[in-house]
């Protein structure tokens, strides 16, 4: 059996030749995996708050705060940096200023997310959640929907 998180597919350009496609790292390889090649995968769920601050390049540039949405991708990673300073330094709660500033419907539940498991979220946002330890904050982190910081909770 192949280690987990890969499935055997047959290639439809190379006349129906078995290849191996890892579902979690998204990585295709044309030899069978051995079980050391398996990406680390973290807990099963974890559970994080984000502000996500949308651009004028965000795949949706509109939100219940702004529609559309006009400032540039700059001004976004300014916005958001400020955002980050202040919550690092103690003079901004997070849940407070997510449900003000940020452009996600979660603003509502203060940033929360809730529960997720891989293979949910954007890859980027999924990669910097499981690097962070409960508790922790991260630096920007760059998604098709904008910008984000991101609180793991759980
Ligand atoms: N719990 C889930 N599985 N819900 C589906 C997530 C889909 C996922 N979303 C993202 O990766 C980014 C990072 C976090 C939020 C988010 C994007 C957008 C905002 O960006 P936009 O789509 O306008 O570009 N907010 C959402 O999706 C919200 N429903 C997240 C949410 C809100 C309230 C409660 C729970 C979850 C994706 N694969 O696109």
């Amino acid at each position: 059996p192949l280690p987990s998180g890969w499935i055997a597919k047959t290639s439809k350009s190379h006349e129906g030749r078995t290849y191996y496609f890892n579902t979690v790292t998204g990585k295709s390889q044309w030899d069978a995996p051995t079980s050391a090649a398996v990406a680390p995968a973290g807990p099963a769920t974890v559970r994080a708050s984000h502000i996500l601050v949308k651009h004028a390049g965000s795949r949706r540039p509109a939100s219940w705060r702004a529609d559309p949405i006009t400032i540039s991708k700059e001004e976004a990673l300014e916005k958001l940096a400020g955002i980050r300073r202040a919550i690092v330094a103690g003079e901004a709660d997070f849940a407070e200023v997510a449900s003000k500033e940020s452009d996600c419907s979660s603003a509502r539940r203060g940033g929360d997310l809730g529960e997720f498991g891989r293979g949910q979220m954007q890859r980027p946002f999924e990669e910097a959640t499981y690097a962070l330890k409960v508790g922790e904050l991260s630096g920007t982190v760059d998604t098709d929907s904008g910008v984000h910081i991101i609180l793991r909770t759980a």
